[in-house]
């Protein structure tokens, strides 16, 4: 198959006077997951929708190529992009080979060669001894599958994924993440994953670019964006943060440097933990203010505590992370 990378300049959208999007550049490179990521209203599923021709892009407000083609000005059919919404978009009367073959009728291809690469992408997702279910006779996980599969069968360039697992139960979601994460990279297709789940995004995605009001504010691997955020938005979103503030900088740490021992040369006071099974989330005061820690719950047994205890603890400022303001 050929690989394409996406290269998006200087996109700008706006719904009448709001400014949905405001000068977005952005490289996906040829088989890369790229998750969009941020709150919601930030513009993930404008961009989304605009990389697939769904909103067509204003002429002035950038350009969108796939490899070496300007796209800006294709119809979402010349596109070649497929589609993988939360809302699976099946068509609940067919059957499950029925809803796989539909792009292939809509491109008509003979009949050996649609029974060919519905089988083998039947295959690949799990769903062979299913294929005349109908839609309503699946589970949400399995609907997901068939949806997966029909945008997979018609050979797209380019994967557009919107949202695709929150309607799915949390176990579920979790499984299917991991189906869709190896699937998409045994195929190789450069794809796009919208989400507002930082876990998510972190597990599926290559890299992640964190939006906010319309503009990226930083892009990286998930490993860059957790322990190096530029920002308090970006470190926030990514997770629990402490921040501390002087006249001339910001940092913070991460709950999990925060060291509980016996031996810790800081003292604390305990006022709420959160257990978490193999992990359990601690406040504690400290000179006055309160910072959030973590602890393997194996080691609290060798240093119990409980709320209202004093605590000792070591975190070392040499690790803690520099931020922009
Ligand atoms: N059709 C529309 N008309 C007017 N405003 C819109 C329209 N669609 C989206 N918006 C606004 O544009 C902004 C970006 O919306 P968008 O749906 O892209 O955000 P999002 O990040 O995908 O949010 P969510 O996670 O809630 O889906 C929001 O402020 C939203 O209210």
């Amino acid at each position: 198959m050929i690989q394409i990378d996406i290269r998006l300049k200087g996109i700008s959208h706006s719904y009448g006077t709001h400014k949905a999007l405001d000068g977005i550049h952005l490289e996906v490179s040829q088989g890369e997951l790229v998750a969009l990521l941020g709150p919601s209203g930030c513009g993930k599923t404008t961009l989304l929708r605009i990389i697939a021709g769904l909103i067509p892009l204003d002429p002035g407000h950038g350009q969108i190529y796939f490899g070496s083609e300007e796209v800006s000005t294709w119809a979402p059919q010349k596109r070649n992009a497929a589609m993988v919404f939360q809302s699976y978009a099946l068509f609940p009367h067919m059957t499950v080979t029925e809803n796989i073959e539909y792009g292939l009728l809509m491109r008509k291809k003979d009949a050996a060669s649609r029974q060919r690469q519905v089988s083998q992408i039947m295959e690949k997702v799990q769903l062979t001894s299913l294929g005349t279910r109908k839609i309503q006779e699946l589970s949400g996980g399995q609907q997901q599958r068939v949806a997966l599969a029909r945008s997979l069968v018609v050979n797209p360039d380019v994967l557009l994924f919107d949202e695709p697992l929150s309607n799915l139960d949390e176990k579920l979601r979790v499984a299917m993440r991991q189906e869709i994460r190896s699937i998409q990279k045994e195929s190789g297709i450069t794809s796009v994953y919208v989400t507002h789940d930082q876990e998510e995004a972190m597990a599926i995605a290559d890299r992640i670019v964190i939006m906010r009001d319309g503009q990226i504010l930083q892009t990286g691997t998930p490993r860059e964006v957790y322990e190096a955020p530029v920002n308090r938005f970006v470190a926030s979103f990514m997770g629990e943060c402490n921040f501390f503030e002087d006249a001339h900088s910001v940092t913070m740490c991460r709950p999990d440097t925060i060291r509980l021992s016996a031996e810790g040369t800081e003292e604390g006071t305990v006022t709420w933990i959160e257990y978490l099974g193999s992990i359990q989330k601690v406040k504690l005061v400290w000179h006055g203010r309160e910072l959030i820690a973590e602890a393997f719950t194996k080691q609290v047994k060798d240093y119990p505590f409980a709320v209202g205890d004093s605590i000792r603890f070591d975190f070392n400022v040499s690790e803690h992370i520099r931020l922009q303001q």
